[in-house]
C-alpha cells in the first residue's frame, strides 16, 4: 500500500517499489484525466523522457481511455542531429503511443531536430502549443528528477526556462547537450503536476527537496508547490529517511 503524506505544501506518496509506483501514479493520472473529459472535449497530457516513468506508461497504456480525446505533448527533450527522433519521445512512444490508440493528430512531438531552421521551429511550436493549451498548462504534467535535482530541462543557473513570454524554449548547453523544455512558469500552473523520484542515485535530490538535505533547484519546488505530487519509492527516501531518524 502506498503511504501518502501532506510535506509543505506538496504531497508525497510512498510506494515500496518501481512498480508499485508506476501503478499508484498511472491511477492518479488516469483518475485526472476522466476528471478533465467530464468538463471538457479533450485532455492535455505532458510527458517526460529518461527511464523512471517508463512503467507508468506502460501501464497507463491499458488504461480505458477515450484516447481520441487525449492529446500528449513532451515536457522536454534532447536537441538531436537531422535524421534522429528525441530520446524523450522515444520513450514515450515506445512505452505509451505504440500501445494505444492516440490519433496522430494528438500527438505533439517537440521539433527537435538540429539545423539552421531550429529556431524558427522552436518559435511555430511555442505557438501551436500556446493554442493547443489555449492559454493555460497542460491538464496533466508528469516529470522526472535528476540526480542533480533538475527537472524536465530546467537547470540551476540557466533562466532560458524561467521567461513567462514563452511555453517552450531550448536551454543552454546542460553536459554538451542543448535542450528543449516547456517553461517553469508552463509546467508549475499545470492541473495534476506528478514528479516520480525512484533508486538511490535520486535520495539525496529527493532529501534536498523534502528540505532534509542541501538545497537542490528550486524549479522543481517551485512546479510541486500547492499540491503537487511526488511519487517515491523506498530506496529514493533512503537519504531524507536517515535525516529524520
Ligand atoms: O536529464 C533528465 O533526467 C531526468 C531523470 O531521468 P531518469 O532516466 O533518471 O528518469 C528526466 O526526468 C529529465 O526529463 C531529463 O532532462
Amino acid at each position: 500500500m502506498p503511504e501518502l503524506a501532506q510535506h509543505q505544501d506538496l504531497v508525497v506518496t510512498r510506494a515500496a517499489g518501481f512498480a508499485d509506483l508506476a501503478e499508484q501514479v498511472s491511477a492518479r493520472v488516469v483518475e485526472h484525466i476522466d476528471r478533465v473529459l467530464r468538463q471538457h472535449e479533450f485532455c492535455t497530457v505532458a510527458l517526460t523522457g529518461g527511464s523512471t516513468p517508463a512503467a507508468t506508461y506502460r501501464s497507463l497504456s491499458a488504461a480505458d481511455l477515450p484516447w481520441d480525446r487525449i492529446h500528449v505533448l513532451q515536457t522536454d527533450d534532447h536537441i538531436v542531429a537531422d535524421s534522429e527522433t528525441g530520446p524523450s519521445w522515444s520513450v514515450i512512444e515506445r512505452d505509451l503511443l505504440h500501445r494505444c490508440a492516440v490519433p496522430v493528430a494528438n500527438r505533439h512531438p517537440m521539433p527537435v531536430r538540429t539545423g539552421p531552421g531550429l529556431a524558427s521551429a522552436v518559435r511555430r511550436y511555442d505557438m501551436q502549443i500556446r493554442s493547443l493549451l489555449r492559454g493555460q498548462s497542460p491538464d496533466v504534467v508528469v516529470l522526472g528528477l535528476g540526480e542533480d535535482g533538475h527537472t524536465a530541462s530546467i537547470f540551476d543557473g540557466d533562466p532560458s526556462a524561467l521567461t513567462a513570454d514563452r511555453v517552450v524554449v531550448t536551454t543552454a548547453p546542460y553536459h554538451g547537450v542543448t535542450r528543449m523544455t516547456l517553461t517553469l512558469p508552463t509546467l508549475a500552473r499545470g492541473g495534476l503536476r506528478v514528479v516520480l523520484a525512484c533508486g538511490t542515485a535520486k535520495a539525496a535530490a529527493v532529501a534536498g527537496l523534502l528540505g532534509e538535505g542541501a538545497p537542490r533547484t528550486s524549479a522543481v519546488a517551485g512546479i510541486l508547490r500547492g499540491g503537487g505530487m511526488l511519487f517515491v519509492d523506498d530506496a529514493a527516501m533512503s537519504v531524507a529517511d536517515a535525516a529524520t531518524g
